[in-house]
């Protein structure tokens, strides 16, 4: 059995639909370990948020359909528990911060009045431990004058400011997994750099794990140890965050590195999306799940799906779904598609708008 804090293991999930049955999540495996923080990365419909919101089993009971595989919490398989432990689970073990605080917060209670409740909820403790553990907490995640804030309503707080409350309530029971879906995705970028700092300053403090979706190469690269890079409901390539960029093996990765915009871009170039739409998940029929976007397909893309294996650099843990990594497909030596690819002004950009993240700078 895996040590690791959180494992998810081939992990299938469907939605019962008007269109039929939906496989959002299809084989999805990743893993956290304690005081690690990794990143799901893809576009907008790779069933990044129905991977995290299984973990909780968040999802919508009456379409909702948990198919296969496994979520497992320091040896507890999540999807073997029923409503009541899963109960105790949500908020004490596994905290899930949103992108849009404004709706997850109580427009007419104040944020003291908001964390209080959760304080409560979890630990319990006199008005007095709980006001104490308040301020402590608003502290703790960068609020000025957290005395006197506390009395405040969420409006009264900046985008950015409603994050960290978001923050704060999510810490009111020592959680040991944080999930962390898309929170810096409505901020501007000094402040995203802030969020990421703090939330990588209470890893290192409190010692919890991280799960961090985003559609952001960017905050990926500020913020994460690993990558798993997801499309159309599995994990395409994972690796640590510095493999990842310094040698992305298949051409979705590559795709989604040279999506990064950069301030060292001209203004007259524009950013190098990747073309064309991600499929169905309704109707994927066998074969590479990338095949319909790839410069690089042949006639093997569409007859089998390729096996996440190791990549051609031979780093450990380096993975990739893709046939044109497979020595026995003879494609590597046929076609320098990785050169073709692999420009060097692409990856100088790729560099500066991590180094952007990472510095905190605009
Ligand atoms: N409640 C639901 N009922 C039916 N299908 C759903 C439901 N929730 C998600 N899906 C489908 O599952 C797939 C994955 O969705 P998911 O929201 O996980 O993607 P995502 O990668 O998080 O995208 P985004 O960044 O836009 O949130 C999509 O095809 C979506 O339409």
């Amino acid at each position: 059995m895996s040590s690791a804090l959180l494992d998810v293991s081939d992990l299938e999930v469907a939605f019962d639909t008007r269109r039929g049955r939906v496989k959002a999540v299809d084989g999805l495996s990743f893993s956290l370990d304690k005081g690690e923080i990794i990143a799901l990365v893809g576009e907008s419909g790779c069933g990044k948020s129905v991977a995290v919101r299984s973990v909780l089993k968040l999802l919508p009971e009456q379409t909702a359909r948990y198919e296969g595989g496994s979520i497992t919490l320091e040896g507890k398989d999540l999807l073997k528990l029923d409503d009541r432990a899963m109960q105790k689970i949500r908020g004490r073990d596994v905290a899930l911060i949103f992108q849009d605080p404004m709706s997850s917060l109580n427009p007419v209670l104040t944020i003291g009045k908001q964390i209080g409740e959760a304080i409560k909820r979890h630990q319990g403790g006199s008005r007095r431990q709980v006001a104490e553990r308040t301020i402590d907490l608003l502290r703790r995640v960068g609020i000025p004058a957290p005395e006197t804030r506390l009395k405040a309503y969420p409006h009264e707080f900046s985008g950015g400011m409603r994050q960290r409350v978001m923050i704060a309530m999510a810490l009111s029971c020592n959680p040991r997994v944080i999930l962390a879906d898309e929170i810096t995705t409505a901020l501007d970028v000094t402040i995203q750099a802030q969020i990421i700092d703090l939330l990588k300053s209470l890893v290192a403090d409190a010692g919890a794990a991280v799960v961090m979706i985003t559609h952001d190469m960017g905050i990926v690269a500020g913020a994460a140890e690993r990558v798993y890079v997801m499309y159309a409901g599995t994990v395409v390539e994972t690796a640590t965050t510095a493999d990842l960029f310094a040698h992305p093996a298949m051409p979705y990765t590559w795709g989604l590195l040279r999506s990064i915009p950069s301030l060292e871009r001209p203004v007259d170039e524009p950013l190098v999306p990747i073309e064309g739409l991600p499929p169905d998940v309704a109707r994927l029929n066998g074969g590479c799940r990338f095949r319909p976007r790839c410069a690089y397909r042949r006639a093997i893309c569409g007859q089998a799906e390729p096996p996440l294996a190791p990549t051609p650099d031979g780093v450990e843990g380096h993975l990739a779904r893709c046939w044109g990594l497979d020595p026995d497909q003879g494609w590597l030596r046929d076609t320098d598609w990785t050169k073709d690819l692999g420009d060097p002004v692409a990856m100088a950009e790729i560099s500066a708008a991590a180094a952007h993240v990472q510095d905190g700078k605009p």
